[in-house]
């Protein structure tokens, strides 16, 4: 669905100071319906990434394509046309402030220049999806910040997208509303099959949702791979400090002092210690990349107090032979 053959970007802002590389040799192919993170540290080049995705920048060489039509050729007409068709939500919501939350998803259908019939029921339909029709008539300013993503959402998705960019979506809210509008975004994944693609700098955000992942520094992609197997095996130096980031963070946020673990181990003894281990305090248990239906057995990562830690990995490897601590976290 989105494919960056190549690419390489360098900004020249005057002629007096030496052009800027932000993007070295990107290569990159995400197929249509999966949910794409791309993580890196401030600088690494994410954002422009991202604004080549959508045509807001054109690459200095290489190619961009989606949805099997070349992006990076496209004159500014045939773009408008082209961006209906990828969505973007932002960091700070980016919304028209002057505007009722009903007014702000209709905007995007009355650039397109749908009817007023059909505006009606699309943007009641949006607002339906993403939990808000009891606020179509407030301002943003009236608004949490988990409800102007929602409305940011909804505003994306007016003219039925094939692909969302996600540009640090949930930078701006709380850990529990980020919970929710993940999921929010999966959900719309499930039911759509619409294309994702996450930026972030924040490996608990690409755990949470992503399939797959790229992670960038100084303007390159030095890792890609499914996320539960980058957790399990993360190769780069940064790679294995993002997975650490995650390892350290307990569910409310807190730094703990004991690192946590990555183990792998089969579906079925996880399901049946999983009770067990629900019921130890202090450890939290996190299914890496969620689903349960593989048959290859699954990643958990397990964070909290030391001995807490300890005893879920001897539960979880008492009569399995099998389970696998990926301790080479450092
Ligand atoms: N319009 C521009 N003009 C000049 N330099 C730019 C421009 N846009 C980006 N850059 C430079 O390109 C590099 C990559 O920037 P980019 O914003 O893509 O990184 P990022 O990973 O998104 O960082 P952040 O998370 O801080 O937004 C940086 O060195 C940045 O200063």
């Amino acid at each position: 669905m989105i494919h960056l053959k190549d690419i390489n970007k360098t900004f020249q802002s005057n002629r007096d100071t030496e052009p800027v590389t932000a993007l070295s040799d990107v290569n990159l192919h995400i197929e249509p319906g999966e949910i794409y993170g791309i993580i890196g540290r401030s600088g690494a080049g994410k954002s422009t990434l991202l604004r080549l995705v959508n045509g807001l920048e054109t690459p200095t060489s290489g190619e961009v394509w989606v949805g099997g039509r070349e992006i990076s050729q496209m004159k500014e007409r045939e773009l408008r046309t082209a961006r209906q068709k990828i969505g973007m939500i932002f960091q700070h919501f980016n919304l028209l402030w002057s505007r009722t939350v009903w007014d702000n998803v209709a905007f995007p259908l009355e650039v397109a220049g749908k009817s007023k019939a059909e505006i009606k029921r699309k943007v009641g339909g949006l607002l339906d999806r993403v939990g808000l029709s009891e606020r179509a008539g407030s301002y943003p300013s009236q608004l949490s910040g988990g409800q102007k993503q929602r409305v940011g959402i909804a505003r994306a998705l007016a003219n039925e997208p094939d692909v969302l960019l996600c540009d640090e979506a949930t930078s701006a809210v709380d850990p529990e509303t980020t919970s929710s509008i993940l999921q929010l975004l999966r959900e719309i994944n499930r039911d759509t099959g619409i294309t994702l693609l996450l930026i972030t700098h924040e490996m608990s955000v690409v755990e949470a949702v992503c399939q797959r992942v790229a992670v960038m520094e100084w303007g390159r992609i030095i890792e890609t791979g499914d996320v539960q197997e980058i957790f399990r095996n993360p190769r780069h130096s940064i790679t294995k400090q993002f997975v650490k980031q995650t390892l350290l963070e307990s569910e409310d946020g807190d730094r703990k002092d004991d690192e946590g673990v990555v183990v792998h181990c089969s579906l079925s003894v996880f399901t049946e210690k999983w009770s067990q281990l629900e019921s130890q305090k202090g450890l939290s248990v996190h299914v890496l990349e969620g689903e349960l239906s593989s048959t290859d057995g699954i990643a958990l990562r397990l964070a909290g107090r030391r001995e807490e830690v300890e005893k879920a990995v001897g539960i979880l490897k008492g009569e399995d032979a099998g389970t696998e601590v990926m301790a080479g976290v450092q």
